[in-house]
Protein backbone atom coordinates (compact mmCIF):
# COMPACT_ATOMS: atom_id res chain seq x y z
CA UNK A 1 0.00 0.00 0.00
CA UNK A 2 1.16 3.59 -0.98
CA UNK A 3 0.73 5.79 2.29
CA UNK A 4 1.13 9.79 2.98
CA UNK A 5 3.92 10.21 5.42
CA UNK A 6 2.26 8.97 8.56
CA UNK A 7 3.50 11.26 12.05
CA UNK A 8 3.36 10.31 15.92
CA UNK A 9 2.01 12.57 18.08
CA UNK A 10 2.55 11.70 21.60
CA UNK A 11 0.04 12.77 24.48
CA UNK A 12 2.08 11.36 27.35
CA UNK A 13 2.52 14.58 28.96
CA UNK A 14 -0.97 15.62 28.66
CA UNK A 15 -4.10 12.50 28.12
CA UNK A 16 -1.14 10.03 29.73
CA UNK A 17 -0.88 12.64 33.02
CA UNK A 18 -4.90 11.97 32.93
CA UNK A 19 -3.78 8.07 34.30
CA UNK A 20 -4.63 7.41 37.90
CA UNK A 21 -1.66 7.37 39.92
CA UNK A 22 1.03 9.80 38.00
CA UNK A 23 1.79 13.46 39.00
CA UNK A 24 4.74 14.96 37.27
CA UNK A 25 6.60 18.11 38.78
CA UNK A 26 7.46 20.51 35.82
CA UNK A 27 11.08 19.13 35.82
CA UNK A 28 10.07 15.17 35.40
CA UNK A 29 7.73 16.89 32.40
CA UNK A 30 10.75 18.61 30.66
CA UNK A 31 12.61 15.01 31.43
CA UNK A 32 10.09 13.32 29.71
CA UNK A 33 10.33 15.74 26.53
CA UNK A 34 13.72 15.20 26.27
CA UNK A 35 12.93 11.39 26.22
CA UNK A 36 10.41 11.42 24.13
CA UNK A 37 12.17 13.43 21.25
CA UNK A 38 14.99 10.89 21.76
CA UNK A 39 12.42 8.45 20.30
CA UNK A 40 12.06 11.03 17.29
CA UNK A 41 8.23 11.61 17.46
CA UNK A 42 6.80 14.13 15.53
CA UNK A 43 4.91 15.91 18.25
CA UNK A 44 5.39 16.12 21.70
CA UNK A 45 1.66 17.12 23.68
CA UNK A 46 3.09 19.41 26.56
CA UNK A 47 -0.16 19.98 28.82
CA UNK A 48 -2.91 22.51 28.56
CA UNK A 49 -1.45 26.00 29.58
CA UNK A 50 -4.19 27.88 31.15
CA UNK A 51 -6.22 25.15 32.89
CA UNK A 52 -3.22 23.82 35.27
CA UNK A 53 -0.53 26.07 36.63
CA UNK A 54 2.06 23.75 36.24
CA UNK A 55 1.43 23.26 32.16
CA UNK A 56 2.00 27.10 31.82
CA UNK A 57 4.80 26.82 33.52
CA UNK A 58 5.49 24.15 31.42
CA UNK A 59 5.81 25.79 28.15
CA UNK A 60 7.31 28.54 29.60
CA UNK A 61 10.30 26.82 30.72
CA UNK A 62 10.45 24.87 27.73
CA UNK A 63 11.10 28.09 25.79
CA UNK A 64 14.68 28.14 27.34
CA UNK A 65 15.12 24.98 28.87
CA UNK A 66 14.13 22.29 26.04
CA UNK A 67 16.28 22.02 22.97
CA UNK A 68 14.05 19.65 20.46
CA UNK A 69 16.22 17.86 17.87
CA UNK A 70 13.03 16.07 16.44
CA UNK A 71 9.45 17.26 17.61
CA UNK A 72 7.32 19.92 18.13
CA UNK A 73 6.36 21.19 20.49
CA UNK A 74 2.43 21.43 20.82
CA UNK A 75 -0.11 22.66 23.81
CA UNK A 76 -3.47 21.55 24.22
CA UNK A 77 -7.02 23.28 25.20
CA UNK A 78 -10.69 23.77 24.30
CA UNK A 79 -12.10 26.14 22.09
CA UNK A 80 -14.05 28.89 23.28
CA UNK A 81 -16.70 28.74 25.38
CA UNK A 82 -20.06 28.79 24.33
CA UNK A 83 -21.51 32.46 23.81
CA UNK A 84 -18.38 34.16 24.63
CA UNK A 85 -15.95 36.11 22.11
CA UNK A 86 -12.92 34.23 21.07
CA UNK A 87 -10.86 37.04 21.85
CA UNK A 88 -12.38 37.25 25.64
CA UNK A 89 -12.09 33.75 26.10
CA UNK A 90 -8.97 33.90 28.91
CA UNK A 91 -8.01 29.78 28.25
CA UNK A 92 -8.01 30.46 24.45
CA UNK A 93 -5.01 33.32 25.56
CA UNK A 94 -3.26 31.17 27.17
CA UNK A 95 -2.84 28.62 24.62
CA UNK A 96 -1.44 31.99 22.68
CA UNK A 97 0.68 32.92 25.65
CA UNK A 98 1.71 29.43 25.93
CA UNK A 99 4.16 30.45 22.66
CA UNK A 100 4.06 26.10 21.27
CA UNK A 101 4.27 26.60 17.68
CA UNK A 102 1.12 24.23 17.35
CA UNK A 103 -2.30 23.97 19.27
CA UNK A 104 -4.10 20.85 19.36
CA UNK A 105 -7.84 22.18 20.26
CA UNK A 106 -10.66 19.45 21.64
CA UNK A 107 -14.20 19.92 20.04
CA UNK A 108 -17.37 17.89 20.66
CA UNK A 109 -18.36 16.24 18.06
CA UNK A 110 -20.85 14.02 19.54
CA UNK A 111 -24.66 15.51 19.54
CA UNK A 112 -25.48 14.17 22.71
CA UNK A 113 -22.44 16.21 24.15
CA UNK A 114 -23.24 19.58 22.62
CA UNK A 115 -26.45 19.58 23.63
CA UNK A 116 -26.57 17.75 27.36
CA UNK A 117 -22.67 18.57 28.59
CA UNK A 118 -22.50 22.25 26.27
CA UNK A 119 -25.73 22.66 26.71
CA UNK A 120 -25.48 24.92 23.61
CA UNK A 121 -26.26 24.42 19.52
CA UNK A 122 -24.67 22.50 16.64
CA UNK A 123 -24.33 25.84 14.92
CA UNK A 124 -22.59 27.16 18.38
CA UNK A 125 -20.72 24.19 18.29
CA UNK A 126 -19.30 24.34 14.75
CA UNK A 127 -18.83 28.19 15.55
CA UNK A 128 -16.55 27.66 19.01
CA UNK A 129 -14.69 25.52 16.43
CA UNK A 130 -14.52 27.74 13.09
CA UNK A 131 -13.66 30.98 15.82
CA UNK A 132 -10.92 29.43 17.67
CA UNK A 133 -8.93 28.02 15.13
CA UNK A 134 -9.39 30.63 12.94
CA UNK A 135 -8.00 33.07 15.95
CA UNK A 136 -5.14 30.71 16.20
CA UNK A 137 -3.98 30.28 12.86
CA UNK A 138 -4.41 33.98 12.39
CA UNK A 139 -1.81 34.40 15.34
CA UNK A 140 0.38 32.14 13.43
CA UNK A 141 0.08 29.01 15.12
CA UNK A 142 -0.85 25.10 13.48
CA UNK A 143 -3.76 23.11 14.64
CA UNK A 144 -4.75 20.32 15.06
CA UNK A 145 -8.20 19.24 16.13
CA UNK A 146 -9.00 16.68 18.42
CA UNK A 147 -12.60 15.36 18.01
CA UNK A 148 -13.60 14.44 21.22
CA UNK A 149 -15.91 10.95 20.57
CA UNK A 150 -16.11 11.24 17.31
CA UNK A 151 -17.01 7.48 16.77
CA UNK A 152 -19.55 7.68 19.45
CA UNK A 153 -21.15 10.60 17.38
CA UNK A 154 -20.88 9.05 14.20
CA UNK A 155 -22.99 6.13 15.43
CA UNK A 156 -25.69 8.48 16.59
CA UNK A 157 -25.39 11.10 13.76
CA UNK A 158 -23.02 10.40 11.16
CA UNK A 159 -23.63 13.94 9.90
CA UNK A 160 -22.69 15.98 13.08
CA UNK A 161 -19.25 15.26 13.46
CA UNK A 162 -17.95 15.60 9.96
CA UNK A 163 -19.59 19.43 10.14
CA UNK A 164 -17.83 20.09 13.06
CA UNK A 165 -14.37 18.21 10.98
CA UNK A 166 -15.30 20.31 7.77
CA UNK A 167 -15.82 23.17 9.91
CA UNK A 168 -12.49 22.57 11.55
CA UNK A 169 -10.58 22.19 8.15
CA UNK A 170 -12.59 25.37 6.79
CA UNK A 171 -10.96 27.56 9.30
CA UNK A 172 -7.72 26.89 8.61
CA UNK A 173 -6.93 23.15 10.87
CA UNK A 174 -4.24 21.28 9.37
CA UNK A 175 -5.21 17.70 11.03
CA UNK A 176 -8.74 16.80 12.26
CA UNK A 177 -8.41 13.96 14.65
CA UNK A 178 -10.72 11.16 15.11
CA UNK A 179 -10.74 10.48 18.86
CA UNK A 180 -12.21 7.12 20.40
CA UNK A 181 -12.41 9.04 23.61
CA UNK A 182 -14.67 6.16 25.74
CA UNK A 183 -12.27 3.72 23.75
CA UNK A 184 -15.11 1.49 23.13
CA UNK A 185 -14.15 0.58 19.32
CA UNK A 186 -13.10 -2.01 17.56
CA UNK A 187 -10.74 -2.36 14.20
CA UNK A 188 -13.41 -3.09 11.87
CA UNK A 189 -15.28 -0.41 12.95
CA UNK A 190 -13.06 1.73 13.19
CA UNK A 191 -11.63 1.49 9.32
CA UNK A 192 -15.50 1.63 8.03
CA UNK A 193 -15.75 4.95 9.89
CA UNK A 194 -12.13 6.39 8.38
CA UNK A 195 -12.92 5.24 5.00
CA UNK A 196 -16.21 7.11 5.09
CA UNK A 197 -15.19 10.21 6.75
CA UNK A 198 -12.32 10.10 4.28
CA UNK A 199 -14.52 10.29 1.54
CA UNK A 200 -16.34 13.55 2.89
CA UNK A 201 -14.39 15.57 4.34
CA UNK A 202 -10.80 18.05 2.32
CA UNK A 203 -8.16 17.89 4.81
CA UNK A 204 -5.95 15.41 6.87
CA UNK A 205 -7.29 13.00 9.22
CA UNK A 206 -5.48 11.69 12.63
CA UNK A 207 -6.42 8.96 15.45
CA UNK A 208 -6.93 9.16 18.87
CA UNK A 209 -7.23 5.46 20.33
CA UNK A 210 -8.31 4.99 24.32
CA UNK A 211 -7.67 1.48 25.07
CA UNK A 212 -11.02 0.14 27.00
CA UNK A 213 -11.89 -2.44 24.51
CA UNK A 214 -7.27 -3.20 24.81
CA UNK A 215 -7.94 -2.91 21.44
CA UNK A 216 -6.08 0.88 21.06
CA UNK A 217 -2.83 -0.04 18.98
CA UNK A 218 -4.93 -2.39 16.86
CA UNK A 219 -7.63 0.06 16.01
CA UNK A 220 -4.66 2.99 15.21
CA UNK A 221 -2.94 1.10 12.98
CA UNK A 222 -6.93 0.22 10.95
CA UNK A 223 -6.56 3.56 11.22
CA UNK A 224 -3.80 4.21 9.37
CA UNK A 225 -4.60 1.69 6.77
CA UNK A 226 -7.49 3.37 6.33
CA UNK A 227 -6.02 6.52 5.41
CA UNK A 228 -5.26 8.67 8.71
CA UNK A 229 -1.66 10.33 8.77
CA UNK A 230 -1.21 11.30 12.49
CA UNK A 231 -1.47 8.52 14.92
CA UNK A 232 -1.61 9.74 18.80
CA UNK A 233 -0.23 7.87 21.66
CA UNK A 234 1.39 7.73 25.19
CA UNK A 235 4.75 6.31 26.17
CA UNK A 236 3.82 3.07 27.60
CA UNK A 237 0.36 3.47 26.92
CA UNK A 238 -0.35 5.62 30.24
CA UNK A 239 -3.52 7.81 30.00
CA UNK A 240 -7.02 7.84 31.30
CA UNK A 241 -9.16 4.71 32.57
CA UNK A 242 -7.52 1.74 30.95
CA UNK A 243 -4.98 4.08 28.96
CA UNK A 244 -4.10 4.95 25.97
CA UNK A 245 -2.34 3.51 22.47
CA UNK A 246 1.17 2.85 23.66
CA UNK A 247 3.25 5.31 22.13
CA UNK A 248 6.20 2.75 21.56
CA UNK A 249 4.14 -0.18 20.38
CA UNK A 250 2.35 2.11 17.78
CA UNK A 251 6.33 2.90 16.48
CA UNK A 252 7.41 -0.64 16.46
CA UNK A 253 4.47 -1.82 14.65
CA UNK A 254 4.65 0.89 11.79
CA UNK A 255 7.90 0.75 11.11
CA UNK A 256 9.10 -2.66 11.60
CA UNK A 257 5.57 -4.11 10.06
CA UNK A 258 4.24 -1.60 8.12
CA UNK A 259 7.35 -0.09 6.96
CA UNK A 260 6.43 3.27 7.66
CA UNK A 261 9.49 5.64 8.50
CA UNK A 262 7.40 7.46 11.12
CA UNK A 263 10.58 7.92 13.14
CA UNK A 264 14.48 8.22 12.18
CA UNK A 265 16.02 5.16 11.71
CA UNK A 266 18.77 5.96 14.62
CA UNK A 267 15.81 6.72 17.15
CA UNK A 268 14.22 3.37 16.60
CA UNK A 269 17.03 1.66 18.99
CA UNK A 270 16.51 4.22 21.86
CA UNK A 271 13.02 2.63 22.33
CA UNK A 272 13.27 0.34 25.19
CA UNK A 273 15.63 2.82 26.99
CA UNK A 274 13.31 5.62 26.78
CA UNK A 275 10.26 3.25 27.63
CA UNK A 276 11.39 2.12 31.12
CA UNK A 277 13.49 5.89 31.70
CA UNK A 278 9.60 7.36 31.06
CA UNK A 279 8.41 4.52 33.60
CA UNK A 280 11.01 5.57 36.45
CA UNK A 281 9.82 9.20 36.19
CA UNK A 282 5.85 8.18 36.64
CA UNK A 283 6.92 6.03 39.08
CA UNK A 284 5.61 2.95 37.72
CA UNK A 285 6.94 0.13 37.41
CA UNK A 286 8.31 -0.80 34.05
CA UNK A 287 5.71 -3.61 32.28
CA UNK A 288 8.40 -6.45 31.60
CA UNK A 289 5.45 -7.99 29.52
CA UNK A 290 4.90 -4.46 27.29
CA UNK A 291 5.22 -5.74 23.15
CA UNK A 292 8.82 -4.52 22.02
CA UNK A 293 10.25 -2.52 25.04
CA UNK A 294 9.42 -5.01 27.74
CA UNK A 295 12.13 -6.74 29.63
CA UNK A 296 10.27 -10.29 28.26
CA UNK A 297 9.45 -8.99 25.23
CA UNK A 298 12.08 -11.40 23.68
CA UNK A 299 12.40 -13.90 26.87
CA UNK A 300 11.94 -17.64 25.86
CA UNK A 301 10.87 -20.28 28.62
CA UNK A 302 9.92 -23.12 26.94
CA UNK A 303 12.32 -25.81 25.55
CA UNK A 304 11.09 -26.08 22.48
CA UNK A 305 11.49 -22.73 21.74
CA UNK A 306 14.88 -22.71 22.97
CA UNK A 307 15.91 -25.61 20.92
CA UNK A 308 14.64 -24.16 17.78
CA UNK A 309 16.28 -20.65 18.79
CA UNK A 310 19.37 -22.71 18.52
CA UNK A 311 19.58 -23.22 15.17
CA UNK A 312 18.20 -19.85 14.30
CA UNK A 313 16.89 -16.92 16.48
CA UNK A 314 14.72 -15.73 13.69
CA UNK A 315 12.54 -18.87 14.32
CA UNK A 316 11.11 -18.16 17.65
CA UNK A 317 11.18 -14.07 17.98
CA UNK A 318 8.77 -11.70 15.32
CA UNK A 319 11.77 -9.40 15.65
CA UNK A 320 15.80 -8.56 15.90
CA UNK A 321 14.88 -7.49 19.56
CA UNK A 322 18.49 -5.72 18.49
CA UNK A 323 16.17 -3.25 16.28
CA UNK A 324 14.00 -1.54 19.25
CA UNK A 325 17.37 -1.80 21.67
CA UNK A 326 16.16 -4.65 23.48
CA UNK A 327 17.48 -8.28 24.22
CA UNK A 328 16.77 -11.65 24.01
CA UNK A 329 16.88 -14.13 27.11
CA UNK A 330 16.49 -17.59 27.36
CA UNK A 331 14.65 -18.38 30.81
CA UNK A 332 16.38 -21.70 32.33
CA UNK A 333 12.95 -23.30 34.27
CA UNK A 334 11.47 -26.15 35.03
CA UNK A 335 10.34 -26.03 31.39
CA UNK A 336 13.59 -25.95 29.85
CA UNK A 337 15.24 -28.49 28.01
CA UNK A 338 18.98 -29.14 27.10
CA UNK A 339 19.10 -26.44 24.03
CA UNK A 340 17.38 -23.88 26.82
CA UNK A 341 20.72 -24.95 29.23
CA UNK A 342 23.09 -24.85 26.58
CA UNK A 343 21.69 -21.48 25.32
CA UNK A 344 21.57 -19.69 28.80
CA UNK A 345 25.60 -21.01 28.85
CA UNK A 346 25.91 -19.11 26.00
CA UNK A 347 24.21 -16.07 27.38
CA UNK A 348 26.61 -16.58 30.81
CA UNK A 349 29.61 -16.96 28.81
CA UNK A 350 30.00 -20.84 30.08
CA UNK A 351 31.32 -22.82 27.44
CA UNK A 352 29.51 -26.35 27.31
CA UNK A 353 31.41 -27.66 24.22
CA UNK A 354 31.27 -31.19 25.00
CA UNK A 355 29.35 -31.16 28.43
CA UNK A 356 26.12 -32.74 27.26
CA UNK A 357 26.32 -35.55 30.30
CA UNK A 358 26.89 -32.17 32.73
CA UNK A 359 24.00 -29.91 30.27
CA UNK A 360 21.64 -33.38 31.47
CA UNK A 361 22.07 -33.00 35.06
CA UNK A 362 21.77 -29.22 35.26
CA UNK A 363 18.27 -29.58 33.47
CA UNK A 364 17.03 -32.63 35.72
CA UNK A 365 18.22 -30.52 39.24
CA UNK A 366 16.40 -27.41 37.55
CA UNK A 367 13.58 -29.57 37.21
CA UNK A 368 13.79 -31.13 40.35
CA UNK A 369 14.53 -28.21 42.72
CA UNK A 370 11.66 -25.75 40.60
CA UNK A 371 9.46 -28.82 41.86
CA UNK A 372 10.04 -27.60 45.78
CA UNK A 373 10.14 -24.08 44.98
CA UNK A 374 13.37 -23.24 43.22
CA UNK A 375 13.05 -20.86 40.81
CA UNK A 376 15.74 -19.37 38.45
CA UNK A 377 14.04 -17.28 36.08
CA UNK A 378 15.25 -14.30 37.56
CA UNK A 379 17.90 -15.66 39.34
CA UNK A 380 21.00 -16.10 37.09
CA UNK A 381 23.71 -15.58 39.20
CA UNK A 382 22.53 -18.55 41.56
CA UNK A 383 22.05 -20.68 37.85
CA UNK A 384 25.20 -19.91 36.92
CA UNK A 385 26.84 -21.29 40.04
CA UNK A 386 24.14 -24.53 39.54
CA UNK A 387 25.89 -25.01 36.28
CA UNK A 388 29.68 -24.45 37.19
CA UNK A 389 29.28 -27.10 39.91
CA UNK A 390 28.30 -29.53 36.94
CA UNK A 391 31.21 -28.31 35.04
CA UNK A 392 35.30 -29.89 35.36
CA UNK A 393 37.03 -27.29 37.53
CA UNK A 394 33.89 -27.05 39.69
CA UNK A 395 34.42 -24.09 41.92
CA UNK A 396 35.23 -25.24 45.87
CA UNK A 397 32.40 -23.95 48.57
CA UNK A 398 34.00 -20.64 50.22
CA UNK A 399 33.71 -22.30 53.19
CA UNK A 400 32.49 -25.16 55.64
CA UNK A 401 29.61 -24.04 57.66
CA UNK A 402 29.71 -24.52 61.46
CA UNK A 403 26.76 -22.71 62.56
CA UNK A 404 24.77 -19.30 62.39
CA UNK A 405 22.87 -17.67 64.61
CA UNK A 406 20.57 -14.45 64.62
CA UNK A 407 18.32 -12.67 66.85
CA UNK A 408 15.94 -9.75 67.15
CA UNK A 409 15.76 -7.46 70.03
CA UNK A 410 12.79 -5.23 70.57
CA UNK A 411 14.69 -2.85 73.34
CA UNK A 412 13.07 -0.61 76.03
CA UNK A 413 13.36 2.33 73.65
CA UNK A 414 11.38 0.82 70.83
CA UNK A 415 14.14 0.09 69.00
CA UNK A 416 14.70 -3.38 66.78
CA UNK A 417 17.67 -4.39 66.37
CA UNK A 418 19.08 -7.53 64.69
CA UNK A 419 22.42 -8.88 65.69
CA UNK A 420 24.17 -12.25 64.27
CA UNK A 421 27.13 -14.86 64.73
CA UNK A 422 28.06 -16.95 61.93
CA UNK A 423 30.77 -19.78 62.68
CA UNK A 424 32.77 -21.24 59.51
CA UNK A 425 35.84 -22.98 58.91
CA UNK A 426 37.78 -20.80 55.83
CA UNK A 427 40.45 -23.51 53.41
CA UNK A 428 43.76 -22.20 54.98
CA UNK A 429 45.61 -23.55 51.63
CA UNK A 430 48.03 -26.21 53.43
CA UNK A 431 44.56 -28.39 53.31
CA UNK A 432 43.12 -27.52 56.26
CA UNK A 433 40.64 -25.12 57.56
CA UNK A 434 40.53 -22.32 59.86
CA UNK A 435 37.67 -21.43 62.45
CA UNK A 436 36.43 -18.04 62.11
CA UNK A 437 33.62 -16.54 64.29
CA UNK A 438 32.49 -13.36 63.30
CA UNK A 439 29.23 -11.45 64.19
CA UNK A 440 27.27 -8.65 62.50
CA UNK A 441 24.49 -6.12 63.48
CA UNK A 442 21.94 -5.07 61.30
CA UNK A 443 18.19 -3.68 61.07
CA UNK A 444 16.70 -7.26 60.45
CA UNK A 445 17.85 -10.50 61.17
CA UNK A 446 19.08 -11.00 57.15
CA UNK A 447 21.14 -7.44 56.72
CA UNK A 448 22.75 -9.42 60.46
CA UNK A 449 23.81 -12.40 58.81
CA UNK A 450 25.06 -10.96 55.59
CA UNK A 451 27.11 -8.75 57.69
CA UNK A 452 28.34 -11.25 59.60
CA UNK A 453 28.72 -13.34 56.73
CA UNK A 454 30.80 -11.08 55.16
CA UNK A 455 32.95 -10.03 58.04
CA UNK A 456 33.54 -14.00 58.41
CA UNK A 457 35.03 -14.24 54.42
CA UNK A 458 36.49 -10.27 53.31
CA UNK A 459 39.91 -10.90 54.98
CA UNK A 460 40.29 -13.80 52.90
CA UNK A 461 38.29 -12.35 49.72
CA UNK A 462 38.87 -8.59 50.04
CA UNK A 463 36.66 -7.60 47.05
CA UNK A 464 33.87 -8.26 48.87
CA UNK A 465 33.73 -5.06 51.28
CA UNK A 466 32.38 -3.51 47.51
CA UNK A 467 29.36 -6.05 47.74
CA UNK A 468 26.03 -4.84 49.45
CA UNK A 469 22.65 -6.20 49.66
CA UNK A 470 20.64 -3.83 47.09
CA UNK A 471 17.10 -5.64 47.36
CA UNK A 472 15.89 -8.16 48.90
CA UNK A 473 12.13 -10.25 48.19
CA UNK A 474 10.07 -12.60 49.42
CA UNK A 475 7.19 -15.01 47.88
CA UNK A 476 5.40 -17.64 50.57
CA UNK A 477 5.04 -20.68 48.06
CA UNK A 478 2.07 -21.85 49.78
CA UNK A 479 1.19 -24.10 53.14
CA UNK A 480 3.26 -27.79 53.96
CA UNK A 481 1.37 -28.59 56.86
CA UNK A 482 1.38 -27.40 60.10
CA UNK A 483 2.47 -23.56 60.54
CA UNK A 484 4.90 -23.97 58.02
CA UNK A 485 5.23 -22.77 54.44
CA UNK A 486 7.81 -22.74 51.32
CA UNK A 487 9.52 -19.58 51.08
CA UNK A 488 11.01 -18.68 48.21
CA UNK A 489 13.78 -15.43 48.49
CA UNK A 490 15.57 -13.40 45.94
CA UNK A 491 18.27 -11.54 46.73
CA UNK A 492 19.57 -8.85 44.34
CA UNK A 493 23.40 -7.50 45.36
CA UNK A 494 25.42 -5.02 43.66
CA UNK A 495 29.72 -3.84 43.79
CA UNK A 496 31.28 -1.45 41.59
CA UNK A 497 30.68 -2.98 38.53
CA UNK A 498 26.57 -4.30 38.29
CA UNK A 499 23.91 -6.55 39.45
CA UNK A 500 23.12 -10.00 40.29
CA UNK A 501 20.35 -11.90 41.70
CA UNK A 502 20.22 -15.19 43.50
CA UNK A 503 17.44 -17.43 44.80
CA UNK A 504 16.90 -19.20 48.30
CA UNK A 505 14.22 -21.85 49.40
CA UNK A 506 13.58 -23.27 52.54
CA UNK A 507 10.40 -23.70 54.94
CA UNK A 508 12.32 -21.05 57.17
CA UNK A 509 12.36 -18.09 55.58
CA UNK A 510 15.83 -16.84 57.39
CA UNK A 511 17.38 -20.06 56.01
CA UNK A 512 16.45 -19.22 52.50
CA UNK A 513 17.63 -16.29 53.06
CA UNK A 514 21.16 -17.64 54.56
CA UNK A 515 21.28 -19.61 50.71
CA UNK A 516 20.42 -16.73 48.58
CA UNK A 517 23.53 -15.00 50.35
CA UNK A 518 25.48 -17.81 50.15
CA UNK A 519 25.18 -17.60 46.20
CA UNK A 520 25.47 -13.92 46.31
CA UNK A 521 28.97 -14.09 48.12
CA UNK A 522 30.00 -17.05 46.51
CA UNK A 523 29.26 -15.48 42.91
CA UNK A 524 31.05 -12.74 44.11
CA UNK A 525 33.79 -14.56 44.49
CA UNK A 526 34.11 -17.13 41.77
CA UNK A 527 32.05 -15.23 38.53
CA UNK A 528 32.84 -11.71 39.26
C1 LIG B 1 -11.20 13.74 26.48
C2 LIG B 1 -10.18 14.49 27.22
O1 LIG B 1 -9.40 13.89 27.87
S1 LIG B 1 -10.13 16.17 27.06
C3 LIG B 1 -8.95 16.71 28.25
C4 LIG B 1 -9.53 16.82 29.59
N1 LIG B 1 -8.55 17.28 30.50
C5 LIG B 1 -8.87 17.90 31.62
O2 LIG B 1 -10.03 18.10 31.92
C6 LIG B 1 -7.75 18.28 32.54
C7 LIG B 1 -7.70 19.78 32.85
N2 LIG B 1 -8.98 20.32 33.20
C8 LIG B 1 -9.12 21.37 34.09
O3 LIG B 1 -8.14 21.84 34.67
C9 LIG B 1 -10.49 21.94 34.29
O4 LIG B 1 -11.49 20.98 34.02
C10 LIG B 1 -10.68 23.19 33.36
C11 LIG B 1 -9.74 24.30 33.87
C12 LIG B 1 -10.39 22.86 31.92
C13 LIG B 1 -12.12 23.68 33.44
O5 LIG B 1 -12.45 23.86 34.76
P1 LIG B 1 -13.82 24.58 35.18
O6 LIG B 1 -13.88 25.91 34.49
O7 LIG B 1 -13.86 24.56 36.64
O8 LIG B 1 -14.96 23.74 34.51
P2 LIG B 1 -15.41 22.21 34.60
O9 LIG B 1 -14.24 21.33 34.54
O10 LIG B 1 -16.34 21.96 35.72
O11 LIG B 1 -16.29 22.16 33.27
C14 LIG B 1 -15.74 22.35 32.01
C15 LIG B 1 -16.36 23.57 31.29
O12 LIG B 1 -15.80 23.59 29.97
C16 LIG B 1 -16.84 23.41 29.00
N3 LIG B 1 -16.30 22.55 27.95
C17 LIG B 1 -16.12 21.23 27.99
N4 LIG B 1 -15.62 20.81 26.83
C18 LIG B 1 -15.47 21.88 26.04
C19 LIG B 1 -15.02 22.08 24.74
N5 LIG B 1 -14.59 21.07 23.98
N6 LIG B 1 -15.01 23.34 24.25
C20 LIG B 1 -15.42 24.37 25.01
N7 LIG B 1 -15.88 24.24 26.26
C21 LIG B 1 -15.90 23.01 26.76
C22 LIG B 1 -18.00 22.78 29.76
O13 LIG B 1 -19.23 23.06 29.14
C23 LIG B 1 -17.88 23.49 31.10
O14 LIG B 1 -18.38 24.78 30.95
P3 LIG B 1 -19.30 25.50 32.09
O15 LIG B 1 -18.39 25.70 33.26
O16 LIG B 1 -19.68 26.77 31.42
O17 LIG B 1 -20.38 24.55 32.37
C1 LIG C 1 -8.91 14.32 23.22
C2 LIG C 1 -8.89 13.12 24.01
O1 LIG C 1 -8.04 12.96 24.84
C3 LIG C 1 -9.91 12.12 23.78
O2 LIG C 1 -10.86 12.38 23.05
O3 LIG C 1 -9.78 11.02 24.34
Amino acid sequence: MNHPRVEVFDTTLRDGAQREGITYSVADKLAVARLLDQVGVSYIEGGWPGALPKDTEFFARARTELQLQHAVLVAFGATRKAGVRVEDDAQVRALLDSQAPVVCLVAKSDPRHVRDALRTTPEENRAMVADTVAFLVGHGRRVFVDCEHFFDGYAADPDHGVAVLQAAFDAGAEVGVLCDTNGGMLPSGISRVVTEVRGRVTGQLGIHCQDDTGCAVANSLAAVEAGVTQVQGTANGYGERAGNANTFTLIGNLVTKMGLPVVPAECLPELSRVSHAIAELANLTPDDHQPFVGASAFAHKAGLHASAIKVSPELYNHLDPAVVGNDMRILVTEMAGRASVELKGRELGVDLTGQGDAVGRVVAAVKEREARGWSYEAADASFELLLRGELPGAPAPLFELESWRTTVEHRTDGAVVSEAVVKVGLPDGDGGTERVVAVGEGNGPVNALDNALRAALVTRWPQLADVALSDYKVRILGWTGGTSATTRVLVDTTDKAGEWTTVGVHENVVEASWLALVDALTYAVVSR
